[in-house]
């Protein structure tokens, strides 16, 4: 387990001090997988170099299965820092060693006997799937698979607490998705607390079980993955799941006719307590045909989550409108929007309507 409490780190003095970190608080649990996420400049790879007291907090404290690291001296930090392993964007592998050479160093510096290190190696790569790559240079792998060998290293000395800054960053999808399960797998396996800063939303929906939204080196926001999902209130929901610009019969002509004779609503969708069939059955409640003018929906720890965005007749009222949703375990909003508005957003749809199991 990982504690940061009251975790404040401050540049410069008098008028020129900057807080980057302010009083953050923020636990994360064996087996579980957090992810910190915020704008450029909030505090990310601050509180990366803070948790691993690379930089020295100004105030406050990194506590490592109960051990606050803040508290000791320099001499006993190396092998405290052990309980803590790290991954980074750039892999930092050295180049003129070969894979099992590069997960093999934390143990060398250690001075574990060669049979066990080659042992532990062994062990490492199997683990991350390498096994038959051992032998290969940085040069001679791919991207994902460096940044394996990268995880094998930072798991070498057995730490309760993996910190991924930035892992997955420049990585393609394929090889980020592989990161990814590798992640939650060794979540599961070694019961890690994965604290996992990136800027990547999509990589957030796909890896974490919580997440924090840092800004301005303040935690602003903090929950569940699919709690924030199912909350359309909350900003870092929205942003995890970014709504699709509308589509489908909001034409240029107005084949459908005008679209201000129609009120567009937002729907979140909660999964496990909507009907599939929710469109029609709400279509029925109110006597006419609602239009799904555009969806972003998938599967997020097999719930599906996600918005629609429906078209309702003009005649009808609001207030229907919305219970008729609601009742169907749905949150609504009417967008206020007009046709102008509509047509340029049908215009820039970007992806098909994804279609959920
Ligand atoms: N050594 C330093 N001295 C003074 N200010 C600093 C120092 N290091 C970082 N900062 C400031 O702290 C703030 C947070 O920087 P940080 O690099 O932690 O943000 P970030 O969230 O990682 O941003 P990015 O996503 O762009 O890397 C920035 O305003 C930055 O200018």
């Amino acid at each position: 387990m990982i504690e940061l409490r009251s975790l404040t780190k401050t540049y410069g003095e008098g008028q020129h001090a900057t807080t980057v970190l302010d009083s953050l608080d923020l636990t994360v649990s064996p087996g579980e997988i957090t992810a910190v996420v915020g704008p450029s400049g909030a505090g990310k790879s601050t509180l990366a170099a803070c948790v691993t007291l690379l930089e020295r907090p100004t105030s406050g404290a990194v506590l490592v299965g109960g051990r606050d690291l803040t508290a000791l001296p320099e001499k006993d930090l190396r092998e405290a820092r052990r309980g803590i392993g790290t991954v980074f964007q750039a892999d930092g592998l050295l180049t003129r060693r070969t894979a099992a050479q590069n997960v093999e160093l934390p143990l060398k510096h250690l001075g574990v006997v060669p049979a066990q290190r080659r042992a532990r190696v062994a062990e490492l790569l199997e683990r991350v799937g390498l096994a038959d790559k051992a032998h290969r240079y940085p040069h001679e792998l791919s991207g994902g698979q460096r940044q394996r060998v990268g995880i094998a290293r930072a798991l070498a000395l057995r730490p309760s607490v993996l910190l991924s800054d930035e892992a997955t960053s420049g990585l393609d999808p394929q090889a980020t998705a592989s990161i990814v399960a590798l992640l939650k797998e060794l979540r599961d396996d070694l019961q890690l607390a994965v604290l996992f800063i990136t800027h990547e939303m999509d990589t957030v929906v796909a890896v974490a079980d919580t997440v924090a939204r840092l800004d301005h080196g303040r935690i602003v926001e903090h929950g569940a993955l699919v709690d924030l999902l199912h909350t359309p209130s909350s900003p870092l929901g929205r942003a995890l799941l970014p709504r699709r610009a509308h589509a489908g019969s909001i034409a240029e002509d107005g084949a459908t006719g005008p679209a201000t004779q129609r009120s567009v609503w937002v729907v979140s969708h909660a999964g496990h307590r909507v009907p599939a069939d929710w469109l029609v059955r709400a279509s029925r409640a109110l006597g006419t045909d609602l239009e799904l003018l555009g969806a972003s929906l998938s599967t997020v720890a097999g719930v599906a989550v996600g918005h629609a965005v429906i078209g309702a007749p003009g005649h009808l009222d609001d207030d229907d409108v919305e219970a008729a949703l609601i009742g169907l375990g749905l949150h609504a909003q009417r967008e206020e929007s007009d046709a102008a508005e509509q047509r340029a957003a049908a215009r820039t749809l970007e992806q098909p309507l994804e279609v959920v199991a």
